[in-house]
């Protein structure tokens, strides 16, 4: 879909590879045409720092360099080393998943001396909450060129939002406008932005607009989404708003064409290809991160990624078993939401706001289980749960659950999970099921409780293989170490419900990470062939309901993570290196989230740290949780304090107002002793094996005296979700990163729907205008001036054996007469406009 118009406009860039393909025996693709850009930004090589007398590229490539400016000596000798470039010795400091840890696990059991010096860095650093104002991208000198041209303007109306319409005449700060619909109004020219002329609507890539601003690419998406054409490029990031429909452009017709480049508009087919040819390429892991609100898309993203991937591999074998992994992750890892009727969750099988399910699989089990397991597990329908029908919600329409679990048996076969092993699978689930039925009775004016020995405990133990009188006082009754005595304490109610449910879901914890184990043993086959991997990131989205909880706490705080990842990637990293390179570069502005992160992150005074610090004391409550909030965190602008034990995080997303109740109970988590031991004498093998790592853990745990007894998990939930946030972001950081943004056209998940609002909101969170930006006036290509030395060094006339790369490299820009706006040289790489990198692809 490239534009006709652009393939005759060839670069002296080009011309140069033209004259290295008629060398190599095979010549490469044709290069793709270069996009229109402003050319007041071109430049020459920087003045604004001159290159080091001494400076010897080579030096600097092996990480040793001779630098007479010291200062900037420690700077890039901390960036070279620690192997990220971009991330200087202050960075490196603080308590950051991206600073290189020996282990994970060293990371997890650091000691308290270490996370006081993280925490020293990190209030040390002063981030910066940046307010990018989105209007403010054309300059005055564009608005006076549009209304002395009486060209096509933006006019922004309160009521209304944006309008389209043409400049009739001025008269002094009053311009009269055609609207589109027919009619004429004097605007303010304070309101008026300029809008592109029509040759540029529905443009495939944000980056080709001549006037970037809201209205603009607003106006872009949403031209095209009307064409069911639902993907846009912003430079390096694909934008995917959620048809809410089927659109006809996926399947081997689409993904055959993106393979043979006979296609190559913007498409996840197009980004997933892009990985795989850089991991080829480069021989480096690749990842396609795809962030956006819960139901935006993401889940349906990855599954066309992962469909391309698979084509790409033959679809045979291990394709298909990659492909068939998604119905197994989806019936456990995802419910219905008020958002997404498949959404990704985190756990919610004890409990869920009104509305909503709990994983799929409980529901697909009691609809579509043969009547041989039926008979087995006692199975009734989900109506007669406690733990599905507490939220009033059992279907979901146009769902046929019977008919999913069919289509999970069948991939649990694809991928290989043995016949017992599912059985067993399901057995668990049946188990939680009647788990969830267990019922107590007070017997005591403390209102200590005992089981009622009804089908819910029986039909429990059974499935579970253990006595039903085994399960009924470890449900009960606790065993709490006197020294060498031990005492057996009976609970409340209260209690009694606590432990049941934190039974239930542990073993559903153990139960989904040992599936998610078998489906990488299932795929180990693939990846020891390769050698390299592609990660496709998929999260929970971003969630603000009425009423917040914790789930929505931890949901939220991992959006926010990635948001800095995504930052980090396409501002930070990016403007850092033309700084540290010393090419000439005006900051783009973003909005920063450190500030949020610390809020939840900062040792010890931040949200996590003070939940777990409360999360040790027998006698906290949601109350004193909150008043502990509100004497450490009122000075972090992100925080706010609200009623009733309510408090207001200020998200990159948006304002979110969380209830306290349940924080400190579902931190804590605990699950006693009795139950770990009850665990490891079932005599369901599977049970045995999933929860054998909850033993582990509990015999090297240390708890609080208080908690004597609930000593399986070492750390609080908070803490353990914080620390793999960690593990996940340091994964990626190994990786090259491509992004896709999606975007949820309307917030009643109907198709041919598109909320200016809605989505305005959504581009401006995630900063798709100041990427577009960056994009446009930035240097996405690069090359090292020992690589380009090497590579074109031999198409220069003069005997080149005794210069040294930076000469060659400005000879060789010189003799090809490469515009300067088209490049810059830094001390180490010369940077290339987007559009040049036919010339690295040519070079690797
Ligand atoms: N490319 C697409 N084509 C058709 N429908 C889509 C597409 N992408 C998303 N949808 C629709 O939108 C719904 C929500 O999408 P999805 O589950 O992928 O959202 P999500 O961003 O993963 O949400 P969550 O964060 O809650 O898991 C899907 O169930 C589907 O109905």
């Amino acid at each position: 879909m490239r534009n006709p118009a652009d393939m005759v406009v060839r670069s002296s860039l080009e011309e140069m590879l033209e004259s290295l393909q008629r060398r190599d025996e095979k010549p490469k693709d044709v290069p793709p045409a270069l996009p229109n850009r402003p050319t007041s930004r071109g430049r020459l090589p920087s003045a604004r720092r001159s290159l080091p007398v001494d400076f010897k590229v080579e030096n600097a490539m092996s990480g040793t360099l001779s630098w007479s400016q010291e200062k900037e000596t420690e700077e890039t000798e901390a960036v070279l080393n620690c192997g990220i470039f971009g991330q200087n010795a202050k960075v490196v400091q603080e308590e950051s998943p991206y600073a290189k840890l020996p282990e994970l696990e060293s990371y997890e059991e650091r000691s308290e001396e270490d996370d006081v010096f993280h925490s020293s860095a990190a209030l040390s650093d002063s981030a910066v909450r940046f307010n990018v104002n989105l209007r403010s991208g054309e300059s005055g000198q564009n608005m006076n060129f549009v209304l002395k041209k009486k060209l096509r303007v933006w006019c922004h109306f309160p009521d209304t939002g944006w309008e389209l319409g043409n400049v009739q005449s001025l008269s002094g700060q009053l311009a009269n406008i055609f609207l589109s619909n027919g009619k004429i109004s004097a605007v303010h020219v304070e309101r008026l932005l300029p809008a592109n002329p029509n040759i540029l609507d529905g443009t495939d890539d944000l980056i080709q607009l001549s006037y970037l601003n809201e209205p603009s690419v607003l106006y872009s998406l949403k031209r095209r989404y009307a064409d069911d054409m639902i993907y846009t490029k912003a430079g390096p990031v694909l934008v995917a708003v959620n048809p809410l429909k089927k659109v006809h452009i996926c399947g081997s017709d689409f993904s055959g064409a993106y393979q043979h480049k006979t296609l190559d508009g913007p498409h996840v087919y197009a980004v997933a290809d892009a990985a795989y040819s850089e991991m080829m390429r480069d021989g480096i892991n690749q990842s396609v991160i795809i962030s956006g609100e819960s139901g935006a898309g993401k889940t349906e993203t990855a599954k066309i990624a992962m469909q391309y991937l698979a084509a790409l591999g033959g679809c045979s074998g291990i394709e298909q078993r990659l492909l068939h992994t998604n119905p197994i992750l989806e019936a456990f890892g995802n419910a219905k939401t008020l958002r997404n009727d498949n959404a990704s969750r985190f756990s919610r099988v004890v409990q869920r706001a009104k509305g909503e399910r709990s994983y799929h699989i409980f529901y697909q089990l009691c609809a579509g289980a043969p009547l041989v397991l039926k008979d087995k597990f006692n199975l009734k329908s989900a109506h007669e749960y406690e733990y599905l029908k507490q939220s009033d919600c059992i279907s979901i329409s146009e769902v046929d659950d019977a008919q999913m679990f069919h289509v999970l048996m069948e991939a649990f076969d694809t991928v290989r999970i043995c016949k017992e092993d599912q059985e067993n699978a399901f057995a668990i689930i049946a188990a939680l099921l009647w788990l969830g039925n267990v019922k107590f009775e007070v017997i005591d004016y403390e209102k200590h409780v005992q089981v009622i020995p009804d089908d819910g405990v029986k039909n429990a133990a059974k499935l579970m293989g253990c006595e039903v009188d085994q399960l009924m006082l470890a449900l009960s009754t606790r065993t709490i170490q006197a020294g060498v005595d031990s005492i057996v304490q009976r609970l409340t109610l209260q209690q009694a419900m606590d432990t049941r449910d934190a039974l239930a879901k542990s073993i559903y914890d153990s139960l989904f990470e040992w599936l998610v184990d078998q489906i990488n043993i299932s795929l180990e086959d693939g990846k020891r062939r390769a050698g390299r991997s592609i990660s496709i990131l998929d999260i929970y989205g971003f969630e603000s309901f009425h009423n917040n909880r914790f789930e929505q706490f931890c949901i939220n705080y991992t959006n926010e993570r990635l948001q800095q990842y995504f930052n980090r990637h396409l501002f930070k990293l990016e403007q850092e290196e033309y700084t540290q390179d010393g090419i000439d570069w005006n900051n783009i502005d973003f909005i920063d989230n450190t500030e949020c992160l610390n809020l939840f992150e900062k040792k010890p005074l931040g949200i996590l740290c003070l939940l777990d610090e409360e999360s040790n004391f027998a006698k906290a409550t949601d109350l004193t949780l909150a008043i502990k909030f509100q004497k450490h965190l009122s000075s972090n602008p992100c925080f706010k304090l609200g009623m009733d034990g309510a408090f207001k995080i200020l998200h990159y997303a948006g304002e979110v107002v969380y209830d306290t109740s349940g924080f400190l109970e579902k931190n804590r988590d605990p699950l006693y002793s009795d139950l770990v031991q009850l665990l490891q004498s079932c005599s369901c093998q599977l049970l045995r094996t999933i929860t054998s790592h909850i033993l582990n853990q509990s015999q090297r745990s240390t708890r609080p005296q208080w908690l004597n007894g609930a000593d399986s998990q070492k750390q609080s939930v908070g803490t353990k979700f914080k620390a793999q946030m960690f593990r996940l972001m340091q994964r990626l950081e190994n990786t090259t990163p491509h992004f896709i943004r999606c975007i949820k056209p309307n917030r009643k998940q109907l198709p041919g729907m598109f909320d200016n609002d809605v989505v305005l909101e959504q581009l401006r969170c995630c900063g798709v205008l100041e990427v577009v930006k960056i994009s446009r006036s930035g240097y996405p290509t690069r090359i090292t001036h020992q690589q380009f030395a090497e590579r074109y060094g031999f198409l220069l006339l003069d005997n080149i054996d005794f210069q040294d790369p930076l000469s060659v490299s400005i000879s060789i820009l010189h003799q090809f007469n490469i515009l300067p706006q088209m490049y810059q040289v830094g001390y180490t790489k010369l940077f290339f406009r987007s559009g040049q990198a036919c010339l690295i692809s040519v070079i690797y």
